[in-house]
């Protein structure tokens, strides 16, 4: 029986880096979580050991801090001269990833911050002699008390779901759009798309969250020409009216229990049809 070493790829996962701008009185903060991933000519370090084709994970760390210190600017930006340095290091690496998360905070004051809930910012470089760059968000939490039914599926033997004319529907939006190009403001494309996805949330008076999903995905497409396709993966955060009848009580859609697991996931990517 022959074995051979399938598709691989190494690098330094998760590498966290705050960075301080202190250009003034008013500090600014990029908070980051980056890894790096290599891939290539690297049989060797796998079948023998031997390592001088490996730019050590290592040293990919200490690229991600040092590169950091000129300054860091869009993630995109950041990702695609990480990940273009890396291929052209050595002849033995071919591609490079390059994937960085963004940790929001908003400002206290001149040099405070706290955490905020406004989504988790993403991107993603790959540079194997061409870039292609992911960008998307994560975690944004997002709930409609009303505007959303579901009704009309089959039932069958193990049907016991209520149709509903009057849910909660929420979610935390965890989405990733493919750029055609790589010569977008991204910035504003990340904002527009982000605005886009919450208008389309709460606007769309929704019978499925998959209907939701769509209007979501659609709309990114309509704001941001730069974005070829969306990847949307909603977590259906089900939200159940409580029986409150065993205390005498009525519950006029007013206090609910919420459903940790399981629950729905609808997961689509929606895209330009040429
Ligand atoms: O929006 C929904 N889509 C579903 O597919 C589904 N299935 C379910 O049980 N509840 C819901 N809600």
């Amino acid at each position: 029986m022959a074995i051979v070493l399938g598709e691989n790829q190494y690098g330094k996962a998760e590498n966290r880096l705050v960075r301080v701008e202190r250009d003034g009185d008013e500090h600014r903060l990029v908070d980051l979580s980056i890894s790096t991933a290599l891939a290539g000519d690297l049989a060797d370090t796998h079948l023998t050991g031997a390592n001088d084709k490996v730019l050590a994970t290592d040293t990919q760390k200490n690229t991600v801090l040092a590169f950091a210190r000129e300054g860091v600017g869009q993630i995109e930006v950041y990702g695609l001269r990480l990940a273009k340095h890396f291929v052209g290091q050595l002849e033995s690496i071919h591609r490079a990833r390059v994937e960085i998360e963004q940790y929001p905070w908003t400002r206290l004051g001149p040099h405070s911050f706290s955490r905020s809930g406004e989504g988790t910012r993403l991107a993603t470089v790959t540079y194997d002699g061409s870039a292609t760059v992911e960008g998307g968000i994560k975690d944004l939490t997002v709930l409609n008390t009303t505007d959303s039914e579901f009704w009309g599926y089959p039932r069958d033997e193990y049907t016991t779901l209520p149709e509903t004319k009057d849910r909660i529907l929420a979610t935390a939006v965890n989405a990733r759009w493919l750029f055609s190009s790589t010569d977008v403001d991204w910035g504003k494309a990340y904002d527009t798309a982000r605005v886009s996805l919450l208008e389309a949330f709460a606007n769309t008076y929704s019978f499925s969250l998959q209907q939701t999903l769509y209007a979501m995905g659609s709309r990114v497409l309509q704001t941001v020409p730069e974005i070829a396709e969306i990847r949307l993966s909603l977590p259906n955060k089900h939200h159940y009216l409580t029986d409150l009848s065993p205390f005498g009580l009525d519950n006029p859609g007013v206090v609910f229990h919420v459903g940790d697991r399981p629950y729905g996931l609808i997961e689509a990517t929606v895209k330009r049809d040429s």
